[in-house]
Parts: C-alpha cells; sequence; structure tokens
C-alpha cells in the first residue's frame, strides 16, 4: 500500500449528507487514503463506515477511522488516527494488532512525534498548516517542522486548509501525504481535484520518495 499521495478525510461532521458520490469521485481519482472522521454526538455509525470499508477495499485504498479503535476494529478498517486526548496509542496496537495504521496527531511538536513512535504509531501528522473550515481552531504549525519530522524514520503526514494551490508546499516541505478535506469534498469537481493533488507529487519540487510501504492484509 502506498504511502505517498492524497490522504482524504471524509469528515461526516460538516458534509450535509453521506455524500458517497464524492466518496466515490476521489476514490476513482486513484486516492490512496480515506479517514472517516465523524465528531457528530452521536452513536458511531457503523453503516456508514462499513460503506466507506467496501468502497476502500474494492479499489485497495487504505480506510483509517479518527479517534475511535473500537469502530476501526468493528468494521475491519486499516487503522485509526489518534490525536492527543484520543486515548492510548498502545492500547489501540495491542486491539488492532501488529500491522494496523497507527496515526498520531503531532499538531507542530516533533516531541509529539518522537512520543507517538515510541508508543506505536505507524505515521506522524502535523498541523494546519492554513486556515481550515473545517478545523479552524486547530492550533497553527511551520512548515518547516516537516523537514525535521522526516528524520524519524516513519511517513510524515501534514493536514489543515491543503488545497491544489498550497500543497506543493508541504509536499516540497515534506509530507509524504496530504490529508485534505474540504478542498476535495467541498470543490465543483471532487475528482479532478484529487488528480491535481495528486499530481503534484510528481513535479521537481516534491521531496524523494522516503520508501515507506504498508504491506496489504493489515487487519
Ligand atoms: C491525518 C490527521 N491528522 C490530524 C488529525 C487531527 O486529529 P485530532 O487532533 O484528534 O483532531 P480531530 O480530527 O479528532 O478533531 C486527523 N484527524 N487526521
Ligand atoms: C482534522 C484537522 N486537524 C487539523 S486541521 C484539520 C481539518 C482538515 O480539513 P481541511 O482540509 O478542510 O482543512
Ligand atoms: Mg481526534
Amino acid at each position: 500500500m502506498t504511502v505517498r499521495g492524497v490522504y482524504a478525510i471524509y469528515d461526516r461532521t460538516t458534509l450535509a449528507d453521506d455524500a458517497l458520490d464524492r466518496v466515490d469521485a476521489i476514490l476513482d481519482a486513484g486516492t490512496p487514503w480515506l479517514q472517516y472522521r465523524d465528531k457528530r454526538d452521536t452513536a458511531p455509525d457503523h453503516a456508514l463506515a462499513k460503506a466507506l470499508r467496501e468502497r476502500t477495499r474494492a479499489v485497495g485504498a487504505a480506510l483509517i477511522v479518527n479517534d475511535d479503535w473500537r469502530l476501526a476494529r468493528d468494521i475491519g478498517a486499516d487503522g485509526v488516527h489518534l490525536g492527543q486526548s484520543d486515548g492510548s496509542i498502545a492500547q489501540a496496537r495491542m486491539a488492532l494488532g501488529p500491522k494496523a495504521i497507527i496515526g498520531v496527531s503531532c499538531s507542530d511538536r516533533i516531541q509529539r512525534a518522537r512520543d507517538g513512535i515510541a508508543a506505536g504509531a505507524s505515521y506522524i501528522s502535523f498541523g494546519r498548516f492554513f486556515d481550515s473550515r473545517t478545523k479552524p481552531d486547530a492550533p497553527p504549525a511551520a512548515l518547516t517542522v516537516l523537514g525535521e519530522a522526516r528524520a524519524l524514520g516513519v511517513p510524515v503526514v501534514a493536514i489543515g486548509g491543503i488545497d491544489t494551490h498550497n500543497a506543493a508546499d508541504v509536499i516540497a516541505a515534506g509530507a509524504d501525504l496530504v490529508a485534505v478535506s474540504g478542498a476535495l469534498f467541498h470543490a465543483p469537481n471532487s475528482s479532478e481535484a484529487a488528480r491535481q493533488l495528486a499530481a503534484l507529487f510528481d513535479t521537481q519540487h516534491a521531496r524523494a520518495p522516503q520508501g515507506h510501504d504498508f504491506s496489504g492484509d493489515l487487519l
């Protein structure tokens, strides 16, 4: 499973309906990673999560569940993304197994990344780098942290207000994956936006691939 390119964040919180047509368009564009993020104050939406599992599996894309490793386990997702207040990485690793993908939010703190890796995280995520309508209160981060993070030996994710106009900057700064919600799901053409973002990884400004790979059969 490739660890380079677009990491689409399906944010059920800010979408008026379940927008599965948008998901299909984004996956059809070859997007390798999808996150299910749902901050609604409701019980976990197993039906929607399973619909995302079926769609990602059909195209060989990774499915990551935000915040909730139990939901990830129950629907057979590839992994979970945990923020600093989302519970123990070690517990999630125990529950999901050695091949699960576990991401950790680091804001702009390299030490959080080191601690996350020590606890069992598979990738480290930094941001927000630009203004975000999806999570406006996320603390800002400077692009330089991405270059530092590359020395830590796991894939580096950039998030927060990333779009087709600014993604080249985070890729040049060191991101292996660009995590994008609004600029994909609220684009006039989600498929075209996904293709344009993906193409930026092939430009001369992009850093050389780190060569990370998460093998199949994850959970
Ligand atoms: C890839 C990725 N990076 C960061 C986040 C943010 O996680 P968190 O800090 O826990 O905030 P919420 O998304 O849960 O509000 C993420 N979801 N994905
Ligand atoms: C979940 C999250 N964490 C930091 S910014 C952000 C939102 C990402 O969405 P967008 O790409 O619309 O800014
Ligand atoms: Mg969280």
